[in-house]
């Protein structure tokens, strides 16, 4: 028997008589990756069998169709629906172009790498292009129980960085508002990264006092100071081979940035009490909410280690900057289903006025109001309802979805008087005590209830003399 040898889907007619573009259809069919011919009318000429295979439909033939209408769905080129259009540029510069887009995909939409080349004639004219796809497997355009989530421009545009920057050693400066998803993002850098299956370490500069920082980072030896009864393995050995992830890097210690400087600069390090000079080897990528430059300008935060850190800075958006994401996100986290109870759907005036809302706590804010709303959607569907009344002054009772209404609620011992402060208000430093102050519960619900990471809470409280 023989076995079948798939041949390459060429719309023969249209194909241009030009000798590269016959040779280069027929060269690839043995790639590994989809891989397009358009001609310069956006036409689909031919497709290898990866393509087929990741894009292809039978009940949608994608050859001589345009490949706006395949890919978006749309009527005209990207460009004229308020995208980038890499055949636009690639025209323009006579060179590739690479673009990240969410195209319709037989599996829904999904993130896309776009590579564009143009193939030049003899007469040095562009005959054709070719274009290769790569699937974006680091976000998930469609609603997910897992990972980052998020299809917005705004969160787009932090994701086409991270793809670019994830390949290379060049360290990565995260910066965004608390709750919007820095360490989610370290480690989806680290998993585009050919360090994918090395070691990904967080280390948590917050609430480290100078000692203890050295101590964890660089690890110790026996006896170098009271209690190092053994040596102790640091974050840094422990990243070996992965990528060390420094979160909240502006709460460094003055006197420790330059041992940080030290260690990313030379690539070696020393053990508390230790002589031996150890050797690094790990990614660096860093995040903070805190204005570095400004600090800089402060003198509280040091020149040299900010530009060796911020080589790469991706600026993450935050919820407010994002709203178009607000639905997926919600059906991302509804689908997160806590185990032995029942899905829940939302109604649209949920998701109405969760897209009206502002957001300081941004994602994190977003899954606590869903897991309260969880609570009192005793029939299965999240409402209006069971929501926080944003509109209303920004008390404790405001937080509560309203009583009147509402279906049936549970008597929730939930904390707190009135008059103590919301989540709007937690930046301002005497309303964050007020807050602190009126509060009855654990620092985790409290946490929640501010829209605040538990570190971050932390964070606030030893800054205010409240912990
Ligand atoms: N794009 C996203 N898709 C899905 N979930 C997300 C996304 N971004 C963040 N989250 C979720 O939001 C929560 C907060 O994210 P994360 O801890 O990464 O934020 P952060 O910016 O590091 O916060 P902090 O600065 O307070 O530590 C987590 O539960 C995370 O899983």
């Amino acid at each position: 028997m023989h076995p079948i040898v798939p041949t390459i889907p060429v719309l023969a007619d249209h194909m241009p008589n030009v000798p590269q573009v016959q040779a280069l259809v027929s060269f690839l069919q043995h790639e590994a990756q989809p891989m397009i011919v358009l001609d310069p009318d956006y036409n689909i000429l031919a497709a290898n069998i990866a393509y087929q295979r990741q894009f292809g439909s039978v009940d949608a033939p994608y050859l001589g169709q345009k490949c706006y209408r395949i890919s978006h769905h749309y009527d005209v080129p990207c460009d004229q629906a308020g995208e980038h259009c890499p055949m636009r540029q690639a025209r323009l510069s006579r060179g590739p172009d690479r673009v990240l887009h969410i195209h319709h995909t037989p599996r829904g939409p999904e993130h896309v790498e776009v590579e564009l080349r143009p193939i030049l004639d003899a007469h040095g004219e562009i005959a054709a292009y070719v274009e290769r796809l790569t699937l974006v497997r680091s976000a998930s355009a469609r609603p997910s129980g897992a990972g980052l989530v998020g299809r917005s421009a705004a969160f787009n545009a932090a994701l086409a960085a991270l793809q670019r920057v994830a390949p290379s050693m060049l360290p990565v400066l995260l910066l965004g508002e608390s709750g919007t998803g820095k360490e989610l993002f370290a480690r989806a850098v680290h998993e585009a990264s050919d360090r994918a299956s090395g070691p990904f370490v967080v280390v948590d500069c917050s609430g480290l006092t100078e000692t203890l920082f050295e101590s964890e980072l660089f690890g110790h030896e026996k006896g170098a100071f009271t209690g190092a009864t053994a040596r102790k393995q640091g974050l840094v050995e422990t990243a070996q081979g992965g990528t060390l992830f420094l979160d909240e890097i502006g709460d460094v210690p003055l006197a420790m940035q330059v041992k940080l400087l030290r260690l990313i600069e030379s690539g070696t390090y020393r053990r508390v009490g230790g002589i031996d000079t150890q050797h690094a080897n790990f990614r660096l990528v860093a995040a903070t909410h805190k204005p570095l430059r400004q600090m800089m300008a402060q003198g509280l935060f040091r020149p040299d280690l900010y530009y060796r850190i911020s080589a790469f800075p991706i600026r993450l958006p935050a919820l407010r900057e994002r709203r178009d994401d607000i639905p997926l996100l919600v059906h991302s986290f509804l689908q997160r289903a806590v185990p032995g109870q029942p899905r829940l759907t939302i109604e649209p005036d949920a998701l109405e006025a969760l897209q009206r809302h502002d957001w300081p706590g941004n994602i994190r804010e977003l899954r606590n109001v869903l897991e309260r709303a969880r609570l009192f959607a005793d029939d299965g569907k999240i409402r209006a309802a069971h929501l926080p009344h944003w509109d209303e002054p920004a008390t404790e009772l405001a937080m509560l979805p309203a009583a009147s209404g509402a279906p049936a609620q549970p008597a929730l011992a939930l904390p707190s008087p009135a008059g103590a402060t919301a989540i709007a208000d937690v930046d301002d430093a005497a309303a964050f005590a007020r807050a602190v102050a009126a509060f009855r519960g654990t620092r985790a619900e409290l946490a929640a209830h501010l829209g605040l990471s538990e570190r971050t809470l932390y964070r606030r409280l030893k800054a205010q003399g409240l912990a």
